[in-house]
């Protein structure tokens, strides 16, 4: 259906039913029988009630034997926006968590990561790694690659061919144990070529991310070049911060003259509000608020700080804090690329924190549901463009089905009318075969293409 109407807004597909996600004022918000209409373009063009169909097919000039109705046990939701995930790690998820941080990167991951010079290892492991979080419904992603321009450059093609929205980061690292690292000036340089060659693609939904690894592994000639790359091309930047107790240790004697390890990427301008730093479990009350005055994102990642024993994010003081929270699987530290795993983490961890301290206000579901959607847009900045349903962002969604034949979600007469109940009941129980569709802006992504 392509039908054009006065304002001259082609609408592409118009779907009727249940739609439930996060405002700004509501962490979740369900709409019954709603009526959506996506652009050619693949941005939200329209929002109706279903009893105004007739209207609305009349102003926006579409029939309304075009409308897609959703069926009974149907809802959709914003896709997920995972904020932090290290594509290169992907092969060995679910193993190797034996160690803590330090020894677990200079046993496991460094090797593997070394292999990604590589690019037919570094094409089968990307390609599985988009493909597999697409179908758990990650419609964005913030990647870490590896050291590699190539392979990363390659990441960023796949991303595009399977229509993620990406953010992909070259690693840098220029000081480490372990045999896998560059130079300072290799790194800047190769930086600067990922960045250049990234943005030639013109890809429409994948962009580059400086990408310091953490102070551990950074001189500081280098966590200076790379701030100055950022702020010269106006670019994301990631990297880790305050993960385990002893990583905090290690920074303070590396950078003794700071004040705190987020005064250390503060004065290497790596601090902007277009930063998300992952973990965040040690960070002090005075450096949530330089977080918050800078505008930096924090990118809560509960399945590996458990699964590394590196500590518990404590997600009321950040957002009491009112810092920038999102929500991340950080493979292969946590060993599911599901992000419906990092809402029920995040819940988790934040009642292990009310069993420790009863008077401890724990994650509600609503607001664990707002973080995988909402809450990573606005970590990542781009909330004016996906992460919710309102008119002019990109049509990011999925389509949510809890009765799908031996599906994992047992759904009971009286639930069928969408309520906060059943997806309540949905989002611990429910899995990627729940998860029926994906589009990204507009764009049907799942099912997979064939081949
Ligand atoms: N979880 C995790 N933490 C890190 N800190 C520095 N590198 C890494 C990494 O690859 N994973
Ligand atoms: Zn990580």
């Amino acid at each position: 259906m392509t039908s054009q109407n006065d304002t001259t807004i082609c609408i592409a597909h118009v779907y009727r039913g249940s739609f439930v996600h996060s405002t700004r004022s509501a962490a979740v918000e369900i709409l019954q029988d709603t009526v959506l209409g996506v652009d050619r373009a693949g941005k939200i063009a329209f929002i109706g009630d279903g009893s105004d169909l007739d209207r609305l097919s009349q102003k926006w000039g579409f029939k309304p034997s075009d409308v897609k109705q959703l069926g009974q046990c149907e809802f959709f939701m914003p896709g997920m926006v995972d904020t932090h995930i290290h594509a290169s790690q992907y092969s060995y998820s679910g193993t190797a968590l034996d160690l803590p941080l330090l020894q677990w990167l200079n046993t496991y991951t460094f090797p593997v990561e070394a292999r990604f010079k590589d690019l037919s290892f570094a094409m089968d492991v990307y390609t599985r790694v988009v493909k597999r979080t697409l179908k758990n419904g990650t419609t964005t992603a913030c990647y870490f690659a590896t050291i590699h321009t190539d392979a990363s450059l390659l990441l960023g093609q796949i991303a595009d061919k399977f229509g993620q929205r990406a953010l992909v980061g070259k690693v840098c690292m220029d000081h480490n144990n372990y045999n896998y690292k560059e130079t300072q000036m290799e790194s800047v340089e190769e930086t600067k070529r990922f960045i250049q060659e990234l943005l030639k693609k013109e890809y429409p939904h994948v962009r580059p991310v400086v990408t310091p690894r953490f102070a551990v592994s950074c001189s500081s000639d280098l966590l200076s070049a790379l701030g100055e790359i950022a702020r010269n091309n106006d670019l994301h930047i990631q990297s880790h911060i305050s993960e385990t107790k002893e990583e905090v240790e290690v920074v303070k004697e590396l950078f003794p003259d700071h004040k705190s390890y987020t005064d250390v990427y503060k004065k290497h301008h790596l601090l902007t509000n277009k930063t998300v730093m992952a973990h965040g479990c040690y960070l002090t009350d005075e450096e949530l608020k330089v977080f918050r005055e800078t505008g930096a994102a924090i990118s809560h990642c509960p399945n590996s700080n458990t699964s590394l024993c590196s500590g518990i994010l404590n997600t009321r003081k950040v957002l009491q804090n009112e810092v920038k929270l999102g929500l991340g699987t950080d493979v292969a530290g946590g060993y599911s690329p599901s992000m419906l795993d990092a809402i029920r983490r995040a819940l988790d961890s934040s009642k292990v924190l009310t069993i420790q301290d009863p008077n401890f206000q724990t994650l509600t579901f609503q607001e664990a549901f707002r973080l995988a959607t909402l809450g990573g847009s606005e970590a990542l900045g781009l909330d004016e463009q996906i992460g919710n349903f309102e008119v002019g962002k990109d049509f990011d969604a999925l389509r949510v089905n809890l009765c799908v034949p031996d599906g994992p979600v047992d759904v009971f007469p009286g639930d069928f009318y969408l309520s906060l109940c059943v997806l309540h009941r949905g989002i611990p129980t429910g899995d990627d075969r729940n998860i029926v569709e994906v589009y990204v802006a507009g764009r049907r992504v799942v099912p997979l293409p064939e081949k």
